[in-house]
């Protein structure tokens, strides 16, 4: 479990993380959102005390980072995958860090078979593309065993099957019991990897809540219907008091309708319809919608609140 309290960061005059406030439980994978620049990997470097904060704190199973006597057992962190000597062999790499926190060197074949690098284990650490590193800095990450995973954006640089096996290590991971924190700033790829969601918006908390919860609030759904008689479907759905928008190449949008009731009241006035089809908005719009309001929400003088729904105003 991370517990992070009343956290705030300050750069000078940049606020970089602002009372942030938020728990990570165990057996489920946790995406830490935001857009570029809201103060995920901040906040992450505070839960591992690589930056002091300004106010607040983090425990991380029941305490502060400096507390852990095994760090490396505890918590398994991947921030930065370049952080590597580029000269090292991975295995040089992976020894040397096991070697330093007497972790046994038979964890490095574990982890090493476990991220997939087997063919790639002798050579240079500095030759390896993004997604090796990745993988590379995801098997440091997995060398202690640990009880808690703190990884920033680790999916940047997989290509579509490194992202396949990197959802289905994460779900594993939590369901053998482990705190999984993964950062992101795309939406569509956290939705379809983590469980619950914790978005912040310039160093703030916006949205503490279930991926089905956020999906279900956000994702306004349409129906798409194409006609040669845009006019008339137009004159009929708002006559029914439908909310209509114009859609792509020439459609309407029938907003909060069902299929169905669009069917039946274009067939009794005699509108020609040739496709009528449910449409769901994508995760990234809502994503862009609610931390896009975060500016907002730095305007006013009150504190964060947690308004029972998972998501603050
Ligand atoms: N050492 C620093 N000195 C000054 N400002 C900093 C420092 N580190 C971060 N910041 C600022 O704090 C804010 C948050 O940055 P941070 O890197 O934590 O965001 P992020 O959500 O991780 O973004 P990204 O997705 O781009 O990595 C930014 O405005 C950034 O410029």
């Amino acid at each position: 479990m991370i517990e992070v309290c009343e956290l705030t960061k300050r750069f000078g005059r940049i606020t970089a993380v602002d009372g942030l406030s938020f728990q990570v439980r165990p057996e489920r994978v946790t995406g830490f959102l935001g857009p570029n620049g809201a103060g995920k990997s901040t906040a992450m470097r505070m839960m591992l005390d690589l930056d002091r904060p300004t106010s607040g704190h983090v425990r991380i199973e029941g305490l502060p980072y400096r507390q852990l006597r095994e760090p490396l057992r505890t918590v398994g962190a991947l921030l930065d995958a370049g952080s590597v000597h580029g000269g090292r062999s991975a295995r040089a790499h992976l020894r040397w860090l096991a070697r330093s926190n007497r972790i046994a060197g038979r964890r490095v074949s574990e982890v090493v078979e476990l991220t997939g690098l087997e063919s790639a284990i002798s050579r240079r650490a500095g030759k390896f593309s993004l997604g090796m590193r990745q993988r590379l800095g995801i098997a440091a990450a997995l060398l202690g065993d640990p009880r808690v995973l703190l990884l920033d954006e680790p999916v940047n640089g997989l290509d579509p099957e490194g992202i396949l096996w990197f959802r289905g290590l994460m779900k594993a991971l939590a369901a053998e019991g482990r705190t999984v924190l993964v950062s992101s700033h795309l939406m569509s790829e956290a939705a379809l990897t983590v469980d619950h969601l914790v978005v912040i918006g310039r160093g703030r908390l916006l949205a503490d809540t279930s991926t089905a919860e956020f999906i279900d609030r956000h994702t306004r759904s349409c129906v798409r219907a194409r006609t040669p008689e845009p006019e008339r479907l137009r004159e009929v759905l708002t006559g029914a008091g439908i909310r209509v928008e114009e859609g792509p190449h020439g459609s309407l949008e029938a907003i909060g309708a069902e299929p169905a009731r669009i069917g039946e009241l274009s067939a009794a006035h005699g509108v020609t319809v040739h496709e009528v089809a449910r449409q769901a908005a994508s995760l990234e719009e809502a994503f862009i919608r609610i931390t896009g309001e975060s500016v907002d929400y730095r305007g006013t003088d009150c504190r964060s609140s947690d308004h029972g729904n998972g998501e603050v105003r």
